[in-house]
């Protein structure tokens, strides 16, 4: 298989979709991977670890796409990436299609075979390639929103942990997955007052059992939602309802109930934020403040750690690529069906039922595409 590694182009993204080690494994099994020229560089993999590992480095863009049948990257195409899509290409990389309708419309109109990192799942019910960056995301979220607190960033001026005589902040967490639970383990670290707040009750449990009575747990209600915006200095944002559009579960209506100088942090933003007054930011401009509470909305949280994340992306994409490789897209995912779960377009159809139904589509049934 002929695989092409795009640098990446979203602002301030310095990660790289597969490394020298992950290169080294596909020259051995016999395919032909290209490399575009320092697409390693910001997460501190140089051209020559790439050529070392049996990587060609390519300086063309155009040949780089034009020759390649698998394409891996890690961002969602950016407008003049969807353009160089053809209907030959399988593209796997992350995808958060129901943010982003014009993106869905580039893909489907491009008739590429595209499957997203986001929505592959696995036995236990996870999403075993969004969930590293999660762990990341979920652990910047803190030291996001630490610094948005600063008085020189439009933040109250609140240091987390407080100190003798002066109480810690109060950070509440809504959706108690792998986003939330590493921002609350963050939190807790620097002595915050931490609830977590989630729709699932088994969750909550699994929290609770796991940070034996240093987290408040408390099930998402609207109660709930408006105290915990009335109350909180941070509110992180990390549900995910998987393939779908995130729910908007502060209004803009309960922000005047915030206290001044309060911190969003909407890491759902990638699925289009839960927060009714987010719109994604970029890490040259992450922050913006509404009716006095600085929000913060980055889409490429990980990026900005780019050597930890590829490091982590690498480890659990690497199976997936193989597979691709080895067998072909048809061939990988009929024969498993929470990577199938991945496909999200193909031949200008949508097929996942939740980026379908977030612009009212049809969706077509990726087993039927199988035979
Ligand atoms: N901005 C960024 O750079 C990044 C963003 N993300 C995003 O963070 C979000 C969370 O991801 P994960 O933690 O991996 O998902 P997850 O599936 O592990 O956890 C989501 C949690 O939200 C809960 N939930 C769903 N609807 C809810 C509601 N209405 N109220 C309260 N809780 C609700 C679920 O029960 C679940 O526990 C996703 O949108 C993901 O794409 C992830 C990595 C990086
Ligand atoms: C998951 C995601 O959006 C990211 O890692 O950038
Ligand atoms: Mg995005």
């Amino acid at each position: 298989m002929k695989i092409a590694v795009p640098k990446e182009i979203k602002n301030h993204e310095y990660r790289v979709a597969l490394t020298p080690s992950v290169v080294r494994e596909l020259v051995a099994r016999g395919h032909r991977v290209a490399v575009q020229a320092s697409a390693g560089e910001g997460a501190g993999f140089p051209d020559a670890e790439y050529e070392a590992s049996g990587a060609r480095i390519e300086q063309d863009i155009d040949a780089l796409w034009d020759n390649a049948e698998l394409i891996v990257k890690v961002k969602e195409p950016q407008p003049e990436e969807v353009k160089r899509l053809k209907p030959s290409h399988t593209l796997f990389t992350y995808l958060h299609l129901a943010a982003e309708e014009s993106l869905t419309r580039g893909l489907m109109d491009s008739e590429a075979t595209c499957i997203a990192y986001e929505t592959i799942t696995d036995e236990e019910g996870g999403l075993p390639l969004l969930a590293p960056m999660s762990c990341v995301a979920g652990r910047m979220a803190i030291q996001a929103g630490a610094h948005s607190l600063e008085k020189a960033q439009g933040g109250a001026g609140i240091l987390i942990p407080g100190v003798p005589g002066v109480a810690p902040a109060k950070v509440t967490v809504i959706g108690g997955g792998v986003v939330g639970e590493n921002a609350a383990r963050m939190a807790l670290g620097l002595g915050a007052d931490v609830t977590v707040l989630d729709k699932s009750l088994e969750r909550l449990e699994v929290l609770d059992h796991r940070y034996q009575g240093r987290l408040n747990t408390v099930y998402s209600t609207a109660d709930a939602l408006e105290t915990a915006a009335r109350e909180s200095d941070i509110v992180v944002g990390a549900v995910l309802v998987p393939g779908a559009q995130a729910p908007k579960l502060i209004t803009r209506k309960m922000l005047g109930d915030m206290r001044p100088g309060s911190v969003l942090v909407d890491v759902a933003i990638d699925q289009g934020g839960c927060f009714e007054t987010s719109r994604a930011t970029t890490h040259a401009d992450p922050t913006y403040v509404v009716d006095g509470v600085v929000h913060y909305c980055v889409a490429n949280m990980p990026g900005a750690v780019a050597r930890t994340s590829t490091q982590a992306l690498t480890n659990a994409t690497l199976p997936f690529v193989l597979a691709l490789a080895d067998k072909g897209w048809q061939g990988a995912l009929a024969e498993d069906p929470h990577f199938l779960k991945g496909l999200n377009v193909h031949a200008g159809h949508i097929t996942h039922p939740a980026v379908a139904q977030a612009f009212g589509l049809d969706a077509v049934d990726p087993k039927s595409l199988m035979a």
